[in-house]
């Protein structure tokens, strides 16, 4: 590869593909989000860290429309706002979140699921023609792969372990092609091969897309962010990588009293 296109490549991997500014987030009288700022690069894994109680979810909620800002912008690169649209306005720009608790439909298969995932993103002739024929498509195919779920795809969906249950649902989100897939601890309660398993995973969907995980397992984010935002009240309170976070001794302290303190230095030694 010649020198520029190798520099064009970088400069492609490392473009802004979100932009939220000065977010402030209000409940009642308790303010949430203090004028928070968090830039979404394209294939990044990007995690969000910081105490109980200080803002990474309800960050998530305002980029994927469930909560809307008193104040600030959520900017995607084509100039769209998307705090002036609904939720599923802002899922057809390509924004995918998923909660911890997975929401598949239990009753149906795990190729079921997937299609029905999948037809949200096609034309109805092309649903039709799976219902009809089966014909599962080059996506699902692909799908089926990357979460580890070829050999379960006839099994109940309500059958699967609790890893497999949010592998399927990332699966599902996949589908819908999202530039932008937003998770809530997507490893919490897995058995630690599950958790390995999922930090792979997220790693893959990141070389295509930008993935924000809010997170607090601490070994979780040392082995596998590419990035980290940590939150305090609020407010950003630190940006880098994992190394340059918890290098800063603010990091500690104000893990001071939560489980993820003992983390941190566990993760420093
Ligand atoms: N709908 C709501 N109504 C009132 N207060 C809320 C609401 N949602 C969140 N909060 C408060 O806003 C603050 C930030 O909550 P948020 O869930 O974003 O924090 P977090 O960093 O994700 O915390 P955790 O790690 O515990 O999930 C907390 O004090 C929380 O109690």
């Amino acid at each position: 590869m010649s020198r520029l296109l190798q520099k064009n490549k970088k400069s492609s991997e490392l473009q802004v593909i979100l932009a939220a500014e000065d977010i402030t987030v209000s409940f009642g009288g308790f303010v949430a989000v203090k004028g928070m700022n968090l830039k979404l690069l394209n294939r990044d894994l990007h995690f969000l860290i910081g105490p109980n109680g200080a803002g990474k979810t309800t960050m998530l909620d305002v980029i994927c429309g469930k909560t809307k800002p008193a104040s600030g912008s959520v900017k995607l690169m084509d100039g769209t706002e998307l705090t002036r649209l609904k939720e599923h306005q802002i899922v057809r720009k390509g924004i995918g979140r998923k909660f911890q608790a997975p929401s598949i439909f239990a009753g149906l298969t795990v190729e079921e699921n997937l299609a029905l995932a999948a037809e949200t993103r096609r034309l109805p002739f092309q649903a039709i023609r799976i219902r009809r024929h089966g014909a599962r498509g080059e996506a699902m195919e692909r799908v089926m792969l990357q979460t580890g779920l070829q050999d379960r795809i006839g099994e109940r969906a309500g059958a699967l372990s609790h890893g497999e249950k949010q592998w399927l649902e990332i699966g599902m989100l996949l589908l819908q092609e999202p530039q932008v897939l937003l998770l809530d601890e997507p490893a919490a309660g897995m058995t630690d091969e599950e958790t390995y398993q999922t930090g792979r995973l997220l790693q893959e969907i990141a070389t295509e897309r930008s993935v924000v995980v809010v997170e607090h397992d601490m070994e979780f984010v040392r082995e596998f962010a590419a990035k980290v935002t940590v939150m305090h009240e609020g407010k950003l309170l630190k940006e880098g990588t994992m190394a340059e976070v918890q290098a800063d001794p603010r990091i500690a302290e104000v893990y001071l009293g939560t489980r993820g303190q003992a983390n941190v230095e566990t993760a420093e030694r």
